[in-house]
């Protein structure tokens, strides 16, 4: 079974946990992109959900599959949001942002009561780090976020190159890359993230950074597909701890 596969069939356990009138927060990325389709298959047979996406990609991919969406200014609140992850803790730390989609995705987690994190099983690692850490940042002053961000990092025992995300295909190809809500993302190759609560924190406080890939004390369940099955594994703090 190849990589798609795998992300597909972790897309489709995670569907069994969607019941009718849900109000489902859609991630970003490869393997939420699996997850919507499913879901919209399941919209066609009848049933009854809303979803908010976190990304304009997402929103198209909901839309061309008939998934009914709103927004987070017209409901209070999600019951389920599934989402993908670029690495997973057995803490259940993530780092998210790989497809510059973190900051929406950060909301929309926050106002779910559970996060679904859906994954082919190599992105379950023992310590974050390997994947760069994406970091959302105004243009404006970039200089002396970037100054304030390295000092962070000094504060918390990591180091490593940052280097501002640039576009990958299409007319964009070796453009700045530009988030959603039309930021900058830096990409911190740390290596190994000792502590992520506390870089969490360190990083949440400097003035220019938007938000920051690093996902604490939001993921409830993390459904992993590999060559020898699906694995669900359940997170054991409540939500928020
Ligand atoms: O910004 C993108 C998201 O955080 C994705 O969920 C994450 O990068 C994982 O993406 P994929 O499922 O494509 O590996």
């Amino acid at each position: 079974m190849n990589m798609d596969q795998l992300k597909r069939q972790a897309a489709a356990r995670a569907l069994e946990e969607v019941r009718d009138g849900m109000q489902l927060g859609l991630g970003t990325g490869s393997t939420a992109k699996h997850f919507v389709e499913l879901l919209g298959e399941r919209v066609q047979a009848g049933l009854k959900v809303i979803g908010v996406p976190t990304s304009e990609a997402t929103r198209l991919d909901a839309e061309r599959c008939g998934v009914k969406l709103t927004t987070l200014d017209e409901i209070d609140h999600l019951d389920l949001t599934v989402d993908g992850a670029d690495e997973i803790d057995p803490d259940f730390n993530l780092i998210k942002g790989g497809g510059g989609a973190l900051l929406r995705e950060k909301i929309v987690a926050a106002a779910s009561d559970r996060m679904i994190v859906i994954a082919d099983d190599s992105k379950w690692v023992p310590t974050l780090g390997r994947f760069p850490l994406p970091i959302e940042v105004i243009p404006f002053g970039l200089g002396a976020t970037r100054r304030a961000i390295e000092k962070a990092f000094a504060e918390c025992g990591v180091s490593g190159q940052m280097a501002v995300r640039k576009a990958k295909g299409g007319d964009k190809d070796g453009h700045v890359f530009v988030t959603d809500g039309g930021h900058w993302i830096l990409d911190a190759q740390l290596g190994r993230i000792v502590d992520p609560p506390g870089l969490a924190k360190a990083l949440s406080s400097i003035p220019g950074v938007v938000e920051h890939g690093l996902f604490i004390g939001l993921a409830s369940s993390a459904v992993l597909a590999g060559g020898e099955g699906i694995r669900v594994i359940e997170r054991r703090k409540p939500k928020g701890d």
